[in-house]
């Protein structure tokens, strides 16, 4: 791990790891503001990402980085919290806030590391890659996938359409395009079946 060889102790490290640990309680705001009950934690969204991007067949990206990339673009968020479209918050202020955030969550690591981290930030920020690009696709896709499963689990099918309304045509990744293609067919169909029952 990041301690001992590179000068700086076990305490920063710790102090680090304690930082993103928050992530674990930093529920997505997307989902309060809809009133879900028991809402994902910042982390569940980075994970699932993560593991979508280890699962991509695409040997033009760099699959590492965009799991890095997915691990890491939320980071700040365990100081600034979860901050949403509906938050109205300006572009810039929030720019601002998670720059701020990710300098003092990395300022505990060794020199190498915490560069590393801030750039991946950086270019996921800027969408400055194909990798970066890619995991911003991933980041909307998982959060539909994640409303469709809040429906099912609420049996309420639809319930949650403006998450699917906001990200229309966002999607270009082929591989995106054809499993979020997969997932509005199921969840279509799941809307059309509760519908179709007597006294829906
Ligand atoms: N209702 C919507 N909420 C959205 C949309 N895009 C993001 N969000 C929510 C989800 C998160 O709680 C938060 C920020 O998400 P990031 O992953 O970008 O940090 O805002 C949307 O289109 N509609
Ligand atoms: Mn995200």
């Amino acid at each position: 791990m990041a301690s001992g060889s590179s000068g700086l102790g076990a305490r920063p490290l710790l102090q680090f790891l304690r930082l993103v640990g928050q992530l674990k309680r930093v529920p997505r705001t997307g989902w309060v503001y809809r009133n879900v009950e028991k809402p994902e934690s910042v982390s569940d969204h980075m994970y699932r990402m993560a593991i979508m991007a280890m699962v991509t067949k695409d040997d033009h990206l760099n699959k590492d980085r965009c799991i890095r990339l997915a691990l890491v673009h939320d980071m700040a968020e365990c100081i600034v919290g979860d901050i949403a479209p509906a938050d109205n918050i300006p572009k810039e202020e929030k720019h601002k806030q998670e720059e701020e955030a990710m300098r003092q969550i990395t300022q505990l690591l060794p020199e190498d590391l915490r560069k590393e981290l801030y750039e991946l930030w950086e270019e996921y920020e800027t969408q400055s890659s194909p990798e970066a690009r890619f995991v911003k696709q991933l980041d909307q896709c998982e959060m539909i996938l994640q409303a469709s499963e809040y429906e099912d689990l609420e049996s309420k099918p639809g319930r949650l359409q403006d998450f699917y309304d906001s990200t229309a045509g966002k999607f270009s990744h082929p591989e995106i395009v054809q499993l979020v293609s997969e997932l509005e067919a199921e969840r279509n169909a799941s809307i059309a079946s509760a519908f179709s029952k007597p006294g829906s």
